[in-house]
């Protein structure tokens, strides 16, 4: 069928309804019925066709219709190979092109072995409105035409496909966010949005990320899993969210994980500062307000509450903020900042088990520590925690990613040296990788190599006078605690002397 014959006859059908709109009333009442109704029969039996029309505006709403913008969308991959006429527009700052269909421009769509025909359009008033709220007053629309016979899985099927499309492209052309709430109290009265957001535009990927690769595609499939798991969580109740622990000591790569994992899935990241967060309403605010799609981080748990729930002022390292506190109580000095009301573990918990599930999908929340070991059991227990990922030293083959990375080198006859000095040696893969960086221009892979032979040597020397000096220390105070129990055991000897003596003199 051409598209122009459909176009042409359907313009027909539409006159004569009008003209038979007109003459209706010259008819006696049943006989116009009678008419109308053969005339119906006669328009389905030589236009088989159904239309269905989108508008870009629904009544006088000032949003654009859903359904419309993802049919954009949609049409704007379909189409760009077969119209021949396209709009251009610009997004992501400028960054890509985004094709659409043209107004008046006319594609055919397959579909499951059927057609489907669109054709964009827009109805100009007669007299423009002399305060329009838009630029234009033009009111564009989609017209999809199919065969009635295909009326159902239109309707019910393609229409839904179109629509899951056009949210997933635009999924993949979005500006990707990283949401913060640390906020200064100023900020919190003027602007009641919890979140404030810059692009996210991390580079770190699976596939720059240093770790062991068995772990490494553990993890990969993990994530891809759960991306695709949409109908298995609705199939066994559970709300389709995924919760990690990420934990290793500092420069391990915590961050550059999450932020692979973001770009894995091409998420959104929400960066909860827990210190910044007022109490636990505040917390289930913040919660609730993020989107789908999207990962929660909550950085240095150990640092953000402590075992009993109390929230702590974080400041860089957490042993030094676990010192502070311990000073400042000493001290006596109340701590202004945690004052009032609080996040509490409970209060949590209480999130992860409740709130977490019914409030949307397709969430992970990840958890970061520089401190297993300090985490409250009841956090980190499997449910809560559905996957325990340990980020540790460099290792040989995190340091090979490192060097095909930042060198573009896959083998070097120092390698085996550096392989043996990473067992020997703690070195984090931040360290690594700073050291492979050419610092100047006359460094080559050789030179940044040898530098970091030399790095990782200085650590193991470094690391085994600390070992004499720790053993010294240990064993010092051993024999201090050996005097001070000895002369424990001679002053409560010479306090039984006195007791006796005493006794004696009372009889
Ligand atoms: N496993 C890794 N793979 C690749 N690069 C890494 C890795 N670990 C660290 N790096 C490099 O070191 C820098 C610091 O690492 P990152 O911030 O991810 O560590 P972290 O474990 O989150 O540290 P912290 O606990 O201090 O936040 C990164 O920008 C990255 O360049």
């Amino acid at each position: 069928m051409g598209d122009h014959y459909m176009t042409q006859l359907g313009s027909a059908m539409a006159g004569i309804m009008f003209v038979w709109a007109i003459f209706r009333q010259w008819f006696p009442e049943e006989l116009g019925e009678h008419i109308e109704k053969y005339f119906h029969k006669l328009v389905s039996y030589i236009y088989p066709y159904l239309q269905i029309t989108f508008h870009e505006y629904q009544g006088d709403g000032f949003e654009r219709s859903k359904a419309y913008v993802a049919i954009e969308r949609y049409l704007s991959t379909n189409s760009s190979k077969r119209a021949k006429r396209l709009k251009a527009n610009v997004v992501k700052d400028c960054q890509s092109v985004v094709l659409s269909m043209d107004d008046h421009e006319e594609v055919i769509d397959e579909f499951k072995g059927i057609k489907i025909w669109w054709a964009s359009s827009k109805t100009v008033p007669q007299q423009r409105a002399l305060f329009s709220y838009r630029d234009d007053d033009e009111k564009r629309f989609y017209k999809l035409t199919c065969h009635r016979k295909d009326r159902d899985i239109v309707t019910k099927v393609y229409l839904q496909h179109v629509l899951d499309e056009g949210e997933n492209i635009a999924v993949k052309t979005r500006q990707r966010k990283l949401y913060t709430n640390s906020k200064s109290e100023s900020e919190w009265g003027r602007n009641r949005r919890m979140w404030s957001h810059i692009v996210f535009e991390h580079p770190s990927t699976f596939d720059t990320l240093a770790m062991d690769p068995k772990k490494k595609k553990e993890i990969l499939n993990d994530l891809r899993k759960f991306s695709k798991s949409k109908d298995y969580y609705k199939k066994v109740g559970k709300s389709w969210k995924r919760g990690y622990l990420l934990y290793g000591p500092p420069g391990t790569g915590k961050s550059s994980m999450i932020a692979a994992m973001a770009n894995l899935l091409e998420y959104d990241i929400y960066d909860l500062e827990l210190t910044s967060v007022k109490d636990n309403t505040d917390l289930r605010k913040l919660l609730i307000d993020t989107s789908s799609k999207s990962i929660i981080v909550i950085e240095d748990i150990d640092c953000s509450l402590d075992l009993t729930g109390q929230r702590k002022e974080k400041k860089g390292d957490g042993k030094k903020d676990e010192k502070d506190s311990i000073e400042k109580k000493a001290k006596g000095e109340k701590d202004k900042e945690n004052k009032g009301s609080e996040v509490t573990l409970s209060g949590l918990l209480n999130f992860i088990d409740g709130l977490w599930s019914a409030c949307g999908s397709e969430r992970l929340i990840v958890f970061t520590t520089n401190y297993v070991e300090k985490l409250d059991p009841a956090l980190i227990r499997r449910g809560r925690m559905d996957k325990h990922i340990e980020l540790s030293y460099c290792c040989f083959e995190s340091f090979k990613v490192l060097a095909k990375n930042y060198l573009d080198v896959e083998s070097h006859e120092l390698f085996a040296t550096i392989g043996r000095l990473l067992e020997e040696t703690n070195m984090t893969p931040a360290d690594v990788a700073e050291n492979l960086m050419p610092k100047s221009d006359e460094d080559n892979a050789d030179s940044c190599l040898n530098n970091l032979i030399k790095s990782l040597e200085d650590a193991k020397e470094e690391a085994r006078l600390k070992a004499i000096e720790d053993a010294k220390i240990k064993a010092e105070e051993e024999e201090e605690g050996k005097k001070s129990k000895e002369n424990g055991e001679i002053v409560q000897e010479s306090d039984a002397k006195v007791d006796d003596e005493g006794k004696k003199d009372d009889i």
